[in-house]
């Protein structure tokens, strides 16, 4: 499902080691992927390449056995609209729009979304009220601005908002780390009854080793690095 294969990418500018170098790594359909490592050791990089923002200087990165390479730039974008649901450690949420309107959005850029979220549910809206109520948020705040909800709330939020229309790979950076440990493991769990209905691979990042028992592979960044060094 994801293929990484003799990766090395170096952030513009910076000499020396660079940021990423990585022999292979191989990540199953359905899998769980806890990844951590040191702050700086290049976690945010790699999933920003899995996600096709950044492209390596060498190296190839299969998902669902596109390889990312072959894509022009408009492609990826596309590539990312239809089949991955990202949430990002600050959310990036539009904060005047409500939790519907957030949660709806990515089904604007992508129609193969838009079509697999209305396979069973007669409007997006409600889609998005399904989505929110099963990830915890009472049905009282889906129409406000996101902005006057608690950072557990727009969490919700933001989990809702990848899953919609069922993409193939949920990327989540760090999304745990404003809640308490009891809500860290509450939300991870929510999140897995979403994504385990569809089958949808996750990549966690998180520094919260207490958080690996729920994964199904774990992976330090460290592990990776290097063995890709001889390509430099
Ligand atoms: N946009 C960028 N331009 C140049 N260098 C960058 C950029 N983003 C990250 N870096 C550098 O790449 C290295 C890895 O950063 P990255 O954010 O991937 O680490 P991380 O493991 O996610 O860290 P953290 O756990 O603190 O979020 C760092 O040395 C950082 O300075």
């Amino acid at each position: 499902m994801i293929d990484i294969d003799k990766l090395w990418f170096s952030w513009q500018g910076h000499t020396g080691q660079p940021t990423l170098s990585i022999d292979a790594l191989h990540i199953a359909k359905g899998e769980h992927l806890f990844l951590h490592g040191p702050s700086g050791s290049g976690k945010s990089t790699l999933l920003s390449l899995l996600a096709g923002i950044q492209t390596p200087q060498r190296g190839n990165i299969s998902l669902n056995g596109t390889a990312l390479e072959t894509l022009s730039s408009a492609q990826r974008d596309q590539f990312r609209a239809d089949h991955l649901g990202y949430i990002f450690q600050s959310f990036n949420l539009l904060p005047y729009l409500s939790p519907i309107e957030n949660v709806t959005l990515p089904c604007a850029f992508s129609k193969l979304r838009k079509q697999r979220a209305l396979a069973h549910q007669a409007s997006l809206n409600e889609v998005a009220h399904t989505l929110l109520t099963q990830l915890g948020l009472a049905p009282q705040f889906h129409q406000q601005p996101v902005n006057t909800l608690s950072i557990g709330q727009q969490q919700r939020v933001a989990a809702a908002r990848a899953v919609i229309g069922d993409p193939e790979i949920i990327i989540a950076d760090e999304p745990t780390s404003a809640l308490d440990e009891a809500n860290r493991q509450a939300f991870i769990e929510l999140l897995f009854a979403q994504t385990d209905k569809t089958g949808a691979t996750v990549v966690f990042v998180s520094h919260e080793q207490s958080l690996a028992p729920l994964f199904s592979k774990v992976v330090h960044l460290d592990e990776l690095q290097g063995a890709a060094d001889d390509l430099a």
